[in-house]
């Protein structure tokens, strides 16, 4: 079973589509959460949208990440509930501190819709593991500030601790300059903490977890957090 929360924030979006592919994949109903709530019900997954929050006023995810439900969010993850922060919610995670660094503007100061592959390198997180180490993955991009940033001994310590969960690559899988959309130091496209319970990743798995979308690529990661539900309640 997998009780599944996904936060709504005023200018979020994909948050009904994060539904859809959460109810599709597990069969089990998922609950949609208002930002002014005082709490988030108990979860095996809290999932923050994409999106613009707030209009992205001040710096995407700035205003979200001060929003009454994020103290209920951060309380829960310290605690352990399992938290996704896709795109707009990565950027929520960051700016809330429950991960490190920050998402700045995209190098080329544009906004970048289109798909592209990423190399898995974490495949023990809540929503990696059902993927393989080293596989590459293609998912849609849709952002305008997905330029991570983190001070070199943060980087340091992300790497060494295996902390870097998805990076931008080619299809060969090699981390190079030209598969870096955004300008991320060192073609980083998601990060977890040191537990693998939090995860936030730039790309967008809802836009692509079945064929008749054009690709089934992000499946596998509602997938993972269904398993992850069920080996922590056996
Ligand atoms: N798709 C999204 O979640 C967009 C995130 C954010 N508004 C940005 O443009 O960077």
């Amino acid at each position: 079973m997998l009780r599944a929360s996904v936060v709504v924030f005023p200018g979020s979006n994909c948050d009904r589509d994060v539904q859809v592919a959460l109810e599709k994949i597990t069969g089990f109903p998922v609950k949609m959460v208002w930002h002014g709530d005082a709490s988030v019900p108990a979860s095996d997954l809290i999932v923050l949208p994409g999106g613009f929050s707030y209009g992205d006023y001040l710096r995407c995810g700035a205003m979200a990440a001060h929003s009454p439900i994020m103290r209920d969010v951060i309380a829960k993850a310290k605690a352990g509930t399992p938290v996704l922060g896709i795109c707009n919610g990565f950027q929520v995670l960051c700016e809330s501190g429950l991960l490190p660094g920050v998402l700045m503007r995209n190098a080329s100061l544009k906004f970048i819709c289109r798909d592209v592959t990423l190399r898995v390198d974490n495949v023990e997180t809540i929503v990696t593991k059902c993927y393989r180490k080293g596989e590459v993955v293609r998912l849609p991009i849709a952002h305008a500030e997905g330029n991570y940033f983190a001070d070199k001994e943060t980087l340091d310590r992300l790497e060494g601790e295996g902390r870097v969960v998805f990076r931008y690559a080619d299809a060969a899988g090699e981390a190079t300059p030209e598969a870096n959309p955004n300008g991320a130091q060192r073609n980083i496209a998601g990060i977890c903490d040191a537990s693998g319970r939090i995860v936030g990743l730039m790309p967008h798995p809802e836009r692509l977890f079945e064929l008749s979308l054009g690709g089934a690529d992000g499946r596998r990661m509602f997938e993972s957090a269904l398993l992850s539900a069920i080996e922590t309640t056996v």
